[in-house]
């Protein structure tokens, strides 16, 4: 192979998760159509359109939590490394071990802050006390939080700030080591300094979970995400390099949207 193969080899990404003409129903409402992409392992890619499009829809069908509401149902596939994780024989609880989800409000649980994080890994291992105390440690410092909480452990995590307790469902989900993280809108509720404390820790997500990001600032999308999705009444219009879509967008629904002409 010669240098250049290897460089292009390098570059090119990594595909963690394929969605293949995927179509998603509420009962009557046709809610995605058609959707076909990836999302590149170790990157982050953002979802962005209009209230309504369906970006939360999607992030809903790649951890299968649609499977809670009788009546909504995906079709089309959504390939985890090569498996398809909407076949109904699909164990849902190792998927939702393998995809993480932060959502717009902070939710931690009612209890302590170490409990909020080692409740979640005991779902699906069982640990040593010193063992589950270093897990719970380093889900809080890989959420940037250690140092506000080393010394408050046992005290509840509703007792913490917003952005202090969205960097807690962070820690959370990271406790468990997945492999995909999913935040839908998570600086929503949050202020500003918050919201560069949040993105910050999504940058250093990336090098070691798959993301995907719904968000209605484009700045934070152009900030955090190495790749963008434009979703326009359930469809996928355009998807590309972050820069691409921002800088040149293909479709002029994109353009319109990016410079605030609808939406
Ligand atoms: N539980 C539900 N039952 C019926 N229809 C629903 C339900 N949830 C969402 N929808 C419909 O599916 C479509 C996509 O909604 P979705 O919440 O995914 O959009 P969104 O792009 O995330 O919007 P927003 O930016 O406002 O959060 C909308 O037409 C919405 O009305």
């Amino acid at each position: 192979m010669n240098a250049a193969a290897q460089i292009a080899q390098v570059k090119a990404p990594q595909t963690k998760v394929s969605m293949r003409n995927l179509d998603f129903f509420y009962g009557e409402t046709h809610s995605l159509k058609n959707v076909t992409m990836p999302l590149y392992a170790n990157k982050v890619t953002s979802f962005i359109g209009p209230s309504g499009c369906g970006k939360s829809t999607l992030l809903r069908v790649l951890n299968r939590m649609y499977d809670l509401y009788p009546g909504q149902r995906a079709q089309g596939e959504v390939l985890l490394d090569g498996e398809n994780i909407l076949d109904p024989a699909v164990d849902i609880n190792a998927l939702r071990s393998r995809i993480g989800m932060v959502f717009q409000k902070p939710t931690p649980f009612p209890m302590s802050i170490y409990e909020n994080i080692a409740f979640g890994i005991r779902l699906y291992e069982k640990l040593p006390r010193a063992d589950m105390d270093a897990r719970v440690e380093g889900a809080l410092r890989g959420a940037a939080l250690w140092d506000e909480v080393k010394d408050k452990l046992h005290t509840s995590g509703l007792g913490l700030s917003g952005g202090q307790q969205q960097r807690l469902c962070i820690a959370r989900s990271v406790a468990v080591q997945p492999e995909i993280i999913l935040f839908d809108e998570p600086c929503s509720a949050l202020d500003p300094i918050s919201t560069a404390k949040v993105e910050e820790l999504i940058d250093e997500l990336a090098s070691r979970y798959t993301i995907a990001i719904v968000t209605h600032n484009m700045q934070q999308a152009v900030r955090v995400s190495d790749y963008t999705a434009f979703m326009y009444l359930g469809e996928l219009v355009e998807f590309g390099e972050t820069d691409d879509v921002f800088n040149k967008p293909q479709a002029k629904r994109t353009l319109d949207y990016i410079t605030g002409r609808f939406g």
